[in-house]
């Protein structure tokens, strides 16, 4: 593959990692599969009407589509899933924004989705929950749910190491547990698919030390360190074990009544900071019965992709999660949700998702003012029950947009 597409736009620069973000920023954007060719475009409307309404024409981003997916096979060929000058575009221009992209299920390709946040080591998958006012909710009082989840994004079972039943991978893997490893419990080890799960105590230490940071930054009350660590020892219990020894060697929590759960004083804010932790499947409970008591969520990458969708549904959906994946160095920023195909190209879905997204972009680059503008336009688009087809049938009175038209309606509202 030599063959280059991607078109540099004149006038623009780049952001560089360490320097002042430009004026007139170039970033990538990869539309996405399914629903990406009609929410990408919606979300570039928006985020291009809030900074000229910000900034009055000072700023502007200068988008540069780069391709990946389905899209990228049309034009660079049938097994061209990520071409090479995609992932140095995400490099060299650090800050992207991307649309969904198909996995399918069984065989076929592994996920892009991974292979981008593994490649550009973007170990951070930050998606925030929070509620906006008049969006439809199954709980009482949705307020209550507003939790930042930190989701170790490179390792665990979601590494995508595993091997095909039948395959010489599995029967030579199964046969090395049993053999050399003394592993009697394979329930079934004739036609038995396997899978490795690596959970590092440096995968841990920079996901959970990323999380408590954002906790003093944003005077949260919490971390809680999510786990399935009574049965899965050594991956899971790992994650919960360096959780609290980094709170208390790097942060100086201590233990509360002989711990586990420890405690420290914001240095921001003097308000304390409690370190605690929660098992999966009762974390999954609470959060429904008891979600004030959740601020920070830190967990591997299995359950932080479970625990997203399900908290997103408290706060109307996942037509309106937002998401980034975050390195030391890089940053991509994506919807939580998928390609629903099923919907795809009938300008029909809710761009809100990837719109806030990119709102976080656009915090991420500094540019504050009209990250407030997405959010103000978006409630006042929700507040007068301005929605798309998700929201519209939960609610009373509210008027069915499409896709499109909810962008437009926000912007009417900047
Ligand atoms: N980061 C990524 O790129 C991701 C990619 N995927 C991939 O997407 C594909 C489809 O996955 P699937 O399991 O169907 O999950 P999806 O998230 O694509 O869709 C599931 C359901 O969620 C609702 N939904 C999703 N997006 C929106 C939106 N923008 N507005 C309103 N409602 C929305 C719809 O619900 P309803 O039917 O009730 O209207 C939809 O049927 C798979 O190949 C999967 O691997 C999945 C997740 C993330
Ligand atoms: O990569 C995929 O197809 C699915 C990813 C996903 O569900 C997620 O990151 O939330
Ligand atoms: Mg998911």
């Amino acid at each position: 593959m030599s063959s280059s597409f991607i078109k540099v736009p004149a006038g623009g620069q780049k952001i560089i990692p360490g320097q002042a973000v430009p004026d007139n920023p170039i970033i990538p954007f990869i539309e996405g599969d399914g629903i990406g060719v009609d929410i990408t475009p919606v979300m570039i409307k928006v985020i291009d009407a809030a900074v000229e309404k910000a900034y009055g024409g000072k700023k502007k981003i200068h988008w540069m589509e780069v391709y990946a997916g389905e899209k990228s096979t049309q034009l660079y060929g049938p097994d061209e899933w990520l071409p090479k000058e995609t992932f140095d575009a995400l490099k060299e221009y650090s800050v992207s924004i991307k649309g969904p992209m198909t996995t399918p299920v069984g065989g076929g390709i592994r996920s892009l989705n991974v292979a981008l946040r593994q490649e550009l080591d973007l170990y951070q998958c930050l998606r925030p929950v929070r509620y906006f006012k008049g969006v439809p909710s199954p709980l009482k009082d949705p307020t209550k749910t507003d939790m930042a989840i930190f989701r170790e994004n490179t390792e665990d079972i979601y590494a995508g190491i595993e091997w095909q039943a039948d395959s010489d991978g599995a029967v030579k893997v199964i046969k090395f547990l049993q053999d050399e490893m003394g592993v009697r419990k394979i329930r079934f080890p004739e036609h038995c698919g396997i899978g490795i799960k690596p959970v590092s105590v440096e995968g841990t230490s920079r996901l959970v030390r990323a999380a408590i940071r954002h906790a003093i930054d944003n005077d949260r009350k919490s971390v809680t360190l999510v786990h399935k660590g009574n049965i899965m020892k050594f991956t899971e219990g790992l994650f919960r074990d360096v959780g609290y020894k980094l709170a208390q060697t790097e942060f100086g929590a201590q233990p509360i009544d002989g711990g586990p759960w420890c405690s420290f004083k914001n240095p921001n804010t003097g308000r304390e900071i409690v370190i605690k932790d929660a098992i999966a499947d009762a974390f999954l409970q609470q959060i429904l019965l008891r979600p004030a008591e959740y601020d920070v969520i830190a967990c591997c990458n299995l359950n932080g992709d479970y625990i997203s969708d399900a908290l997103a549904a408290q706060v109307g959906g996942i037509g309106i999660a937002p998401g980034a994946n975050i390195s030391d160095k890089y940053a991509c920023f994506e919807a939580t949700h998928g390609t629903a195909p099923k919907y795809a190209g009938l300008d029909k879905v809710n761009p809100g998702s990837l719109i806030l997204s990119a709102e976080m972009m656009l915090r991420h680059i500094g540019w504050r003012e009209a990250a407030e503008l997405v959010i103000k336009s978006m409630e006042a688009a929700i507040g007068d029950k301005q929605v798309t087809y998700d929201f519209a049938r939960l609610m009373d009175g509210a008027t069915e947009l499409s896709c499109s038209a909810f962008g437009d309606a926000m912007i009417a509202r900047m």
